[in-house]
């Protein structure tokens, strides 16, 4: 088996790179097995540039294959907030619940014709004597006027899947793993590391 880092500390992300990539053979650690992984500054303007810094360092500092997902939720009613500020929205200690509260209170009263919005995931995969590699997904959706379901994390429960007409936090994990942001950016990487 491949082993693979998975450059985060969030539990959520984690877990479901587990699901989508021990299938595929590979043996998964991420930054919360590893607390001395360096805490990364996100200075981009992109997620993408996000991803690669992420990606860099950590292969660097382990000598491993590394994966690192920068992703978050662009509203269009907001001019694309919070997008890459998204984990820090309501405050540098990343709380989801006070993200949620800020953008709910953002769109009160907005009409549901206005409240488009979509996740995007960039991933960069960097590691030893190889060129980093990125590609991004998304999923398109509106907000919610409240919190509706318990699964995922992060922004789920105010995030309508377009489709799908309930919230991401309404899905499994194995149907979230199917057509999410960060599903979708993972099936271009593995075509991509496949041909
Ligand atoms: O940087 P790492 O350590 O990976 O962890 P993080 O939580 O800081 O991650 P990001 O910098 O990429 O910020 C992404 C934020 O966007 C939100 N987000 C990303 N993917 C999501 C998903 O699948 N469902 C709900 N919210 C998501 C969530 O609030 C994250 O904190
Ligand atoms: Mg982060």
């Amino acid at each position: 088996m491949t082993d693979i880092i998975i450059a985060t500390k969030n539990s959520g992300k984690a877990k479901e790179f587990q699901h989508i990539l021990k299938p595929l053979g590979y043996n998964v650690h991420c930054l919360l097995d590893f607390p001395d992984g360096e805490d990364v500054e996100e200075t981009g303007q992109t997620f993408i540039e996000n991803a690669i810094l992420k990606a860099e360092a950590i292969a660097k500092q382990y000598g491993k294959l590394t994966i690192a997902d920068d992703s978050g939720l662009v509203i269009d009613y907001l001019n694309g907030a919070p997008g890459i500020f998204s984990a820090r929205y309501a405050g540098l200690e990343k709380n989801d619940l006070a993200n949620i509260n800020k953008v709910l209170n953002e769109l009160a009263n907005v009409p549901k014709d206005e409240r488009a919005a979509r996740f995007i995931c960039a991933l960069a995969i960097a590691g030893p004597a190889r060129e980093t590699i990125t590609v991004e997904g998304t999923c398109e959706g509106y907000i919610a006027d409240e919190m509706i379901g318990t699964s995922g994390f992060g922004y789920d429960p105010i995030f309508v899947v377009k489709d799908l007409d309930v919230t991401m936090a309404q899905l499994s994990p194995e149907q979230k793993n199917k057509i999410s942001h960060r599903a979708n950016a993972m099936k271009k990487l593995e075509s991509i590391l496949n041909s």
